[in-house]
């Protein structure tokens, strides 16, 4: 394990997500008590859209103020902007709409723009151009194979070391084209929160905190500066 990973287990997926929704929300608090405005990167997937809604239930009694948040998208399907695959509808249906979240930046769809190597290319500008310092927390949902943000095993992206975000082409999970931040965007977050149910994803947990190699499990590539923390329900951490 890195310098301060820890890992949180909780019984059940419904515990877990509402778990972490009040760690975010208190961490937003925090950080605007400080007089910051967090930048938070959100990511796709089953667990995070239950964490989501959480998010949305209980934002009333925390005093975050939303429209002082910066969100951005740790990866995007590339498909067309109405999409209900997109990972930002999904985001926005599930709690940004509801909190009233104004600085949400979306990475551009196929109705924008004509390839996913494009939209990564507007969004590294859109990051370089908006993001001042560093991510203060990075979520990210684990697949079954410990792909993170659309970092597949095996795929070249993995290797990038200069782009903040990169075009996929043939993801194993559809659809088939992806936008994906880097490892080396994700790793200048302040604290990096992996999000994992079910027992599925046991073995890719046990294997990623067993120091396997990123290329073969790809969420092994990504730290905190300050923090790693590996949310699990009991299932997904049924082979540790
Ligand atoms: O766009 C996506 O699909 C993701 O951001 C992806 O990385 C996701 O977080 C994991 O695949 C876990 O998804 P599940 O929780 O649905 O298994």
């Amino acid at each position: 394990m890195s310098r301060g990973e820890t890992v949180r287990v909780h019984p059940d997926a419904e515990t877990l997500a509402r778990t972490v929704a009040l760690a975010l929300l208190t961490r937003l608090a925090e950080l605007q008590a400080e007089g910051r405005t967090p930048h938070v990167v959100l990511t796709g997937g089953t667990i995070a859209d239950r964490i989501h809604h959480e998010v949305a239930g209980l934002a009333g009694e925390s005093g975050v103020d939303f429209t002082d948040v910066v969100f951005w998208f740790g990866d995007e399907r590339f498909v067309a902007g109405d999409s209900s695959d997109r990972n930002a509808g999904q985001a926005r249906a599930a709690f940004l709409d509801a909190v009233g979240a104004t600085q949400v930046h979306d990475v551009p769809s196929a109705s924008d723009v004509a390839s996913a190597d494009e939209a990564a290319a507007a969004y590294e500008r859109l990051l370089q151009e908006h993001l001042v310092g560093e991510v203060d927390v990075v979520m990210l949902g684990v697949g079954e194979d410990g792909h993170v943000a659309s970092l597949f095993p095996g795929y070249p992206q993995l290797d990038e070391t200069e782009a903040l975000a990169v075009g996929v082409r043939d993801s194993p999970k559809p659809p088939p084209d992806r936008v994906t931040l880097t490892l080396a965007t994700l790793n200048r977050a302040g604290a990096v929160w992996f999000l994992v149910s079910g027992d599925g994803k046991a073995a890719a947990v046990a294997e990623a905190l067993g120091g396997a190699d990123l290329h073969d499990v790809p969420a092994t590539g990504v730290d905190g500066r300050t923090e790693t923390v590996w949310w699990l329900d009991a299932a997904a951490a049924s082979r540790l």
